[in-house]
């Protein structure tokens, strides 16, 4: 894929430490940029490849556009970066400190982690119009499965990725039309739970603030665990898009086998959250000439060389 575990090992040795320091910082003074940075990689992937365009600015950057708008913690890789051309200026791209941030913030958030492989390119494209790859909130399970086989992914992939979700809020104006006129016969969503309807109903009132945060897992939104699995079972899920995982037979198949269900070959969150992680953060990865063969031949050979030659 044009990346590999350790790429900065003799180039930056302490970039690892350096990202996961600064990702530490930013979490101790707000914890609230684990999800934030969590969901700022997934973003910059989908978005011409795991490159950095989502941190460009400018007036119709990728960060501009609508699903961007309230991404957090752009201060953390800022810090990040200016920490790291202290200590090795020029090397450790920004789609790399975006990787390994993700990582750090599922970590300290009590989940996984995982070996990040390293080596992109940043690119130089960010155009705010791009920004429409993104899954939508009210897409259906068959779009949402377009998008992400789109870069690569596979069903298993969309619903082990989603349970992101697992940490972080979402704003009352991405899931309040479901509570209210959602449609003309129950007044609200049909797949949400009756008990679960007046507490959302409460939290995000029809005429109340739509920038107000909800928990995306009820109850567990600071906590990297499998409990938004059991959220959308109950019919507990605050987004359409997920609550439909759980709605469509061919994604709530890994639903129930994340939640261990009798009769189906039971999947372990944890450890096939990181496998996708890998898989998503080597979307498009920029190579250095043009294609990933060349990129990989021309790295595998270089390492080879100065390897023999520092023996
Ligand atoms: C069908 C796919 C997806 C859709 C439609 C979707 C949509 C959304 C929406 C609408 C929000 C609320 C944003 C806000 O109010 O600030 C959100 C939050 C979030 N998303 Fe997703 N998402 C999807 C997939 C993913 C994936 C693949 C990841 C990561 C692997 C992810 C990670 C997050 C996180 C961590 C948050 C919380 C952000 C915060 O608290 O600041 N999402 N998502
Ligand atoms: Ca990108
Ligand atoms: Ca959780």
């Amino acid at each position: 894929q044009g990346t590999r575990v350790g790429f900065y090992s003799r180039s930056c040795p302490r970039a690892e430490s350096i990202v996961q320091s600064a990702v530490r910082s930013g979490f101790n003074s707000n914890p609230t940029v684990a999800p934030g940075l969590l969901r700022m990689h997934f973003h910059d992937c989908f978005v011409q490849g795991c490159d950095g365009s989502i941190l460009t600015n400018g007036d119709d950057a990728e960060k501009m556009a609508g699903p961007n708008r309230l991404l957090r913690g752009y201060e953390v890789i800022d810090d990040a970066k200016t920490q790291l051309e202290a200590a090795c200026p020029g090397v450790v791209s920004c789609a790399d400190i975006l990787a390994l941030a993700a990582r750090d913030a599922v970590v300290l958030s009590g989940g996984p982690g995982w070996p990040v492989p390293t080596g992109r390119r940043d690119g130089r494209v960010s155009l705010a119009s791009d920004a429409s790859n993104l899954p939508g909130f009210t897409d259906s399970i068959d779009v949402q499965k377009q998008k992400f086989a789109a870069k690569g992914l596979n069903t298993q992939d969309l619903v082990t990725l989603v349970g992101g979700h697992t940490i972080g809020t979402s704003a009352c104006q991405f899931f309040r039309y479901r509570l209210y006129n959602f449609n003309s016969t129950t007044g609200a969503d049909p797949s949400i739970d009756t008990a679960f309807l007046p507490q959302l109903r409460s939290l995000c009132p029809e005429d109340g603030d739509s920038s107000k945060r909800v928990g995306l897992d009820d109850r567990s939104e600071n906590r990297f665990d499998n409990s938004f699995f059991a959220n959308l079972r109950n019919g507990r899920g605050i987004l359409e898009s997920d609550q439909k995982l759980w709605t469509d037979d061919s994604t709530k198949t890994f639903v129930q086998r994340f939640l261990g269900i009798r009769g189906l070959l039971g999947l372990t969150f944890s450890a096939e959250f990181g496998k996708s992680m890998v898989k998503m953060s080597n979307i498009e990865v920029k190579a250095l000439f043009g294609t990933h063969f060349h990129q990989n031949t021309f790295f595998s050979l270089f390492f080879s060389t100065t390897h023999s030659l520092l023996k």
